[in-house]
């Protein structure tokens, strides 16, 4: 659905942000991007849909160059992105003048737009907010406003970069609860992240650091791999546990224990024993 050929990306003072990165995403695939600050992923993201076009290389959505800036409108309709900000994204004075902004520029009719901007509301479940100001809500409200607005666009693909890094982690939770429906719907997923926690769910895993990917590989290889610590990246708790007991020589089995609470209160004990 994307592919990157030999990507390479300088900003003006001369920070090498992406160097040689070659990568395909497939359609319909759950893509985690993890690293630590600094590393390119923004600036990866911003490439997805020609918000930056590449010094060196292609972007190639679809068959359409990402980097012809005649094409920037129909990459956009195919890949949307959501920001770690929700209110830099926020234009209308309620919710639904906000999501019907989108299809308005695509010069959609009257009644199209509504299909949609209902729709949208529907797949966030924030129909009671319609003729609320978007500033007014919550953080996760407001991301899962921001994610409405991009799917009024009806895109194939959705970025999500670093959506959860400003929100509790109630709202992080739903955040990325909605994210796993769409995918489970069809729609192409890129997730951007330094929380390594938020990757279980992702087909595909590609670690960045300093503008490169230098890890690659399934969710079961990747969070496991010995080198994250090295790359700035903390494992995932269970991971680590996991590790905690492997290194100890502690043997725990399901059997052992008759129910998931008294499981967990075994994993403790035997965790702070470690
Ligand atoms: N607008 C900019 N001007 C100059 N340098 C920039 C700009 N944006 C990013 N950079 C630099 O480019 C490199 C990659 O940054 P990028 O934001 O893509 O990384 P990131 O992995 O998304 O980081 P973070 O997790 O902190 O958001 C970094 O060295 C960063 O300082």
């Amino acid at each position: 659905m994307i592919r990157l050929e030999n990507v390479s990306y300088c900003y003006p003072d001369g920070t090498p942000a992406l160097t040689n990165i070659n990568l395909t995403i497939r359609k319909g695939e759950y893509l985690g991007i993890i690293g630590r600050n600094g590393s390119g992923k923004s600036t990866l993201a911003l490439h997805l849909n020609g918000l930056r076009r590449p010094q060196k290389g292609k972007v190639i959505v679809k068959g359409i160059d990402a980097g012809d800036f005649s094409k920037l409108q129909e990459v956009r309709k195919i890949v949307g992105i959501v920001f770690q900000n929700p209110e830099t994204q926020f234009i209308g004075r309620t919710v639904e003048e906000d999501l019907a902004f989108g299809p308005e520029n695509l010069c959609l009719p009257p009644t199209e737009i509504r299909k949609r901007v209902d729709r949208a509301l529907a797949e966030i479940k924030l129909e009671k907010y319609r003729h609320h100001s978007p500033k007014s809500l919550s953080g996760g409200q407001g991301q899962c406003v921001a994610l409405a607005g991009v799917l009024t666009m009806e895109p194939e693909c959705l970025v999500f970069d670093e959506v959860t890094s400003m929100l509790d982690p109630d709202s992080g939770e739903t955040v990325l609860r909605r994210i796993k429906k769409l995918h489970e719907k069809g729609k192409t997923i890129v997730y951007t992240t330094h929380n390594l926690e938020e990757l279980h769910v992702a087909d595909r895993i590609l670690v960045m650091d300093r503008g490169r990917i230098v890890l690659e590989g399934e969710p079961e290889n990747v969070l496991s791999d010995p080198s994250l610590k090295d790359l700035g990246l903390t494992p995932p708790s269970l991971i680590e546990l996991a590790e905690q007991l492997k290194k100890h020589e502690i043997e725990i089995s399901w059997e052992n224990t008759s129910s998931p609470s008294s499981f967990a209160e075994e994993l403790c004990r035997l965790f702070l024993k470690t």
